[in-house]
Parts: structure tokens; sequence; C-alpha cells
């Protein structure tokens, strides 16, 4: 029986490693894996000729060369809204606690330590007044990315009495579908910020975002004493930029799950340890997303949740002997290519499904008896073609 290597990197919930059964080895110090499971570390693929997918138990992909991996025919999985609501809910909390000077004020109390309790209480009322703060309710709300987590924090604006608006130049249908009517969508960046009090980031880091939030086309935009918030990635703001916004008082403050040099001990900043997603819901609910896509890709060639690969699964009938699997750049004639070859072998084909994603073309080939080797290679071989597999049914017990 065929048993997969996966390689987990970084502390993957037991709930998730739980679902591989006695067909997956799995080790975190495995040096061949066909299948990772990863959180926020960087993940090489040179040193890894056999891998065939990776799994990012969470949302952003930045840590992993996804275009690389697209070459080398690697399918990358995220686990998209499985940590969405322990953002949201971190998002408000770190808000709430720079808005009312939480922070501060408990270093305060803790500061009264020794002191007996009319001492304490005549201490406290004498000098909670430096912590005076504000509410959020009745302000407004900009939020940047109206993805899984961006709606969850427009949704949430309004539960706190806010104005919300979004802006998102490639909003998903299946997001949108779930953000309150109630929410403005901006259709520029200038209208997203003129009015806002606070400003929320939730895009991907990418190539297209590096550096978004910077002078020119963000804050010279910004109402005056607006408070920044960061729970997406550093990267996507400019630390400079933000240094001097927060100078010149146009930014009264940053809130920020990106510690950094320039960031700490700044008395504007208030920054948590990238603990958006840190709770042990958000780590067993992506835990077993990406266990399940990683399962249902090795063993059967499905793909849920791909990043760089199009969504495509179907289940191979009893009649099937042999699930081959073509991936290839998204060029004419592969189909034909592929059904030839095939069919020049006799190899009756029960099922051939294809789906596209405009880079990357993806073949689910049924077929009734075995597939040679030299058939699979040849496949291989042909231009356009990135990668051949045989899936290996005989691990659900159903082949010889
Ligand atoms: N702090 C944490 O621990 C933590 C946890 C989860 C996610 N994140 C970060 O948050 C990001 C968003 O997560 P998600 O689950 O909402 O992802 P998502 O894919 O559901 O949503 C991202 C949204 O950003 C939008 N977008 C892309 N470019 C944009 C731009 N230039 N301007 C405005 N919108 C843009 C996309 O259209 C999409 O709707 C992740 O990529 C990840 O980097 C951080
Ligand atoms: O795994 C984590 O701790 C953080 C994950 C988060 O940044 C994400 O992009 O989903």
């Amino acid at each position: 029986m065929k048993q997969f290597k996966i390689k987990t990197i970084n502390a993957i919930a037991k709930e998730g490693i739980g679902l591989f059964d006695t067909r997956f080895l799995v080790d975190p110090s495995e040096t061949d894996p066909e299948g990772i499971v990863v959180r926020s570390s960087k993940v090489e693929l040179t040193q890894f000729p056999n891998l065939l997918a990776i799994a990012r138990a969470g949302a952003g992909v930045n840590n992993i060369p996804v275009e690389e991996a697209t070459e080398k025919g690697i399918c990358v999985f995220n686990t998209p809204g499985a940590n969405a609501n322990a953002v949201v809910e971190l998002v408000y909390t770190s808000l709430g606690i720079w808005l009312r000077n939480v922070e501060k004020s408990i270093e305060f109390c803790q500061g009264l330590t020794g002191m007996n309790d009319d001492e304490i209480n005549r201490e406290v009322e004498a000098r909670k007044k430096k912590f005076k703060g504000e509410e959020m309710a009745g302000k407004t709300m900009a939020v940047f990315g109206l993805g899984k987590i961006g709606v969850g924090v427009a949704n949430a604006g309004l539960h706190h009495g806010m104005r919300v608006f979004g802006f998102d130049p490639f909003p998903a249908l299946d997001n949108i579908h779930h953000l309150s009517p109630e929410v403005t969508l901006a259709r520029s960046r200038k209208e997203a910020l003129a009015q806002a009090d606070f400003i929320s980031i939730h895009m991907p880091l990418n190539k297209n975002t590096h550096g978004y939030v910077t002078e020119k086309d963000f804050l010279e935009f910004v109402k005056p004493g607006a408070v920044l918030i960061n729970y997406a990635r550093g990267p996507i703001v400019d630390e400079d930029a933000v240094l001097a916004a927060l100078a010149s008082d146009k930014l009264r403050g940053h809130v920020s799950d990106f510690p950094s040099v320039k960031f700490l001990g700044h008395d504007q900043i208030l920054v948590t340890p990238h603990l958006g997603a840190s709770t042990s819901e958000s780590e067993e609910n992506c835990a077993t997303m990406a266990v399940k896509e990683l399962k249902n890709y090795l063993e059967f060639g499905n793909i849920v949740h791909s990043v760089n690969f199009p969504n495509i699964e179907t289940i191979p009938t009893v009649d099937v002997h042999t699930r081959l699997t073509v991936i290839n750049r998204d060029q004419p004639g592969m189909i034909a290519m592929i059904s030839n070859i095939l069919g020049d072998k006799h190899i009756n084909i029960k099922n051939y499904t294809n789906k596209s994603n405009g880079t990357v073309g993806y073949n689910i080939i049924d077929c009734a008896g075995p597939v040679p080797v030299d058939v699979q290679e040849k496949i291989a071989e042909q231009e356009g073609v990135l990668r051949v597999r045989m899936i290996p049914l005989e691990i659900r017990g159903r082949q010889v």
C-alpha cells in the first residue's frame, strides 16, 4: 500500500494531524515529503524534489513561493475563512485597548502594588483621568480588502455603532453576499478614507500590495487624526510613511500585528506579536481544513481551495481502475493531445474532467484499465505539460 510522506512545519493543531490515517507518514523532520502542512514559516522548494502539494493552515501564502510551485506542478492550498473570526475579534479588542488606554492603565494599576486599599482607591480616583479614552460608536470605519476577514470586520463595525465604508477592487461575490447592505462600498481609496476615524487593512501581501499604505494615494487622503489598524501583513504598510504621518498628527495612532525595530517603543503604536489567528478554535479550523485539502489531493487528485491551480473535484466510480492527473500550461490542444496518447494505447477513458484558471489547466482522467508507465512518461514529455501523476486508487482497497 502506497504511503504518503508528510512534513509538518510549525505547530499544527492535533485535531488536524489526527485526520491523517495509516496511509500517511507524518514527521516534522521528513526530508523528502510529498505533502507539507505549514503555518507562517518560509517554505523553500529546492530541497523537496518529490513534493506534490503544500497546505497552508491559514490565509496568507506570502511565505510560499507560489509561482515557483506552479512551474514545478506543486499545488498550493490555503484555508479561506478558517481563522477569520479570530482576526475580527482581535481587531476590535486591540482597537478598544488603544482607544481606552487599557495597556497603560493596567501598567498603572500594577504600579500601585504595596499600597493599602485606601491608598489604592485614592490613587485610582485621582489619576484615572489620565487614561480617559473614547468610544467607537458614532465614528466611521474604513475597511480595505473585503475578503473573509474584511467582511467580518466591516459587519462588526456596524455592531459597534459605526458607519462603515469598504473598499475592494476585486471582491468575490461569495464574500460580498455576507456583507451587510449597510456597509457603503467605496469606489476609490479617497472616498473610503475621507471620513474614516479608523482604517483597517485586510488584503493579502503580494507585489501589488507591498507598501500599499504610503503617503501617495493613501495617507494623503486620510482624515487628520485617524487610527490605522494592520492585521494583514507588515510590509503592506510603509513604516517610514506611517511614522511621518504620526509625527505630523495626520495619524493619531497605529495598531499592528507586526512588531518591528521602528515600531517598538513608539508611544502611539500598539503592537501584538502576529496574534491574529492564534486561538484554539482558529488553529483547529485551519489545521483540519488544511489536512482535508491535502488528503483529498494526494489520495484522489481533487483540488479544493487551491491558490494556484483550478478547483476541481470528482469521485472515481467503481469501474475506474486508474486515475491519471495532468497539470499543464493553459494552452490549446492539451486535451486532444492527452486523449490521443491514451487512445493510441487503447486505454478506455471512463470520465475526463478538465478545468483551467487561466494559467494552469488540470485534467482528471479516469481510466478503465491500467495506464503503463511509458504512457505516463510520454504525456509528461509533451510541451506545456507541468506534471503527470498516477493516483494509487488501490490505497482505498478498490484495486489490486
Ligand atoms: N494577523 C494574522 O494573524 C492574520 C490572520 C489571517 C489572515 N491574515 C492576513 O489577512 C489577509 C486577508 O485574509 P482573508 O482571509 O480576508 O483573505 P481573502 O482572500 O478572503 O480576502 C482578501 C481580500 O483582499 C482584496 N484585495 C486584494 N488586493 C486589494 C487591494 N489592492 N485593495 C483592496 N483590497 C484588495 C481581495 O480582493 C480579497 O477580497 C491574508 O492574506 C493574510 O495576509 C493575517
Ligand atoms: O498561522 C498563524 O499563526 C498566522 C496565520 C495568518 O497570518 C494567516 O495568514 O492566516
